[in-house]
């Protein structure tokens, strides 16, 4: 008996006893069997600040149905009876609306022939480790919100830089890289399926002229007009509209024939005179508006460079503005 090993006599240990039971500040009680239930003894201190209805002479089922504890505490006395074993297990209660993380540990009190007659309770307070665990789910969550957001700018921060790097700045259509780099790319394909390909190059028209008489910010002005209209013409996905340079449009058009090319330049064409742009130092005869002069090279089966189509696409340019601008034509390869 630790008493004995200790030198202390029974008095003294019944004295060590009352001073664990009334000062600790883990709960402890003692139950006594009765028919299909558990009767409250006694409580200390600490097991009354957990929970008030531990009184004396209450039955633990009334106790657990009052105070909303779990069924499996129940469930732990009769397994302790059962087995004659100390049990434990883990209850959550809510005290004063918070919620405890409590290490319960039942012990069986046999009589002389040792039939249980009560059974002693505690319970190891470890609720600053739910606590703790709390703070760092809560954490967690922080640092998973602030990376979802981080991980949105960046998103956003490269869906821009993209757009910059593919987009031109004045009229916002693709810009001339983002052009060649479809370019190469269509006539690959072109090649490959012997399919046609064609390529369709717009120029503003006295340009020169328009910026002296009007002024570079009109120019700015007109050039995003024009860029506009042409790009809402109705074209397909796989066609590519662009700012190749200066007051030059170009228009790339994959699988297309001949015929939907030059139907798609003659839109540009009406487009941008539909615009009405006063262009009163054009000389283009019986147009004082802005217009284009467009020149087409469509490779019907591949077989092509993309300079060879550029040349080709220019030469029939260069055709157009001869036959006195404003109009479109036409080189197939
Ligand atoms: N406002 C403005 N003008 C530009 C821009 N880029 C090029 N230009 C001008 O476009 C003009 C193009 O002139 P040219 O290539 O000589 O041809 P053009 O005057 O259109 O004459 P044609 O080809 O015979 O119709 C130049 O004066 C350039 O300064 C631009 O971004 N904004």
């Amino acid at each position: 008996m630790p008493a004995d090993a200790l030198s202390f006599n029974e008095k003294q240990f019944r004295q060590l006893i009352d001073t664990l039971w009334s000062q600790t500040l883990n709960p402890m009680w003692v139950c006594k069997v009765v028919q299909d239930d558990f009767e409250m003894v006694s409580a200390n201190e600490a097991a009354f600040r957990v929970d008030a209805n531990q009184k004396p002479g209450v039955l633990l089922s009334d106790v657990v149905k009052k105070s909303g504890h779990d069924n499996s505490v129940l469930a732990g006395y009769f397994t302790c009876l059962e087995k004659g074993e100390v049990v434990e297990f883990e209850q959550r209660p809510f005290v004063h609306g918070k919620e405890m993380l409590f290490r319960t540990l039942l012990v069986p009190i046999k009589n002389s022939r040792g039939a249980i007659t009560h059974i002693w309770g505690t319970a190891y307070n470890l609720s600053d480790l739910l606590d703790a665990q709390l703070s760092l789910e809560q954490d967690k969550d922080a640092l998973q919100r602030k990376l979802t957001e981080r991980t949105q700018q960046l998103h956003a921060a490269r869906r821009t830089l993209e757009e910059l790097a593919t987009k031109d700045s004045l009229t916002q259509i693709a810009n001339r890289q983002f052009f060649d780099e479809n370019l190469t790319r269509a006539v690959l394909r072109a090649n490959r399926g012997k399919e046609p390909l064609a390529l369709i190059l717009i120029e503003a028209d006295y340009f020169k002229r328009f910026n002296q008489r009007y002024g570079m910010q009109a120019g700015d002005e007109s050039l995003q007009k024009i860029a506009q209209v042409i790009s809402q013409i109705d074209l397909r996905q796989d066609d590519v509209v662009a700012r190749f340079s200066g007051n030059t449009f170009a228009i790339l058009m994959p699988n297309c024939e001949a015929s939907d090319a030059e139907r798609i330049a003659k839109a540009a064409l009406q487009r941008v005179q539909e615009l009405k742009i006063p262009h009163e130092t054009s000389e283009v005869e019986g147009a004082k508006v802005m217009t284009v002069t467009i020149g087409v090279a469509v490779s019907p089966f591949g077989q092509i460079t993309s300079d060879s189509l550029f040349k080709e696409g220019g030469n029939a340019l260069d055709i157009a503005k001869a036959s006195g601008h404003n109009c479109v034509r036409m080189t197939v390869l």
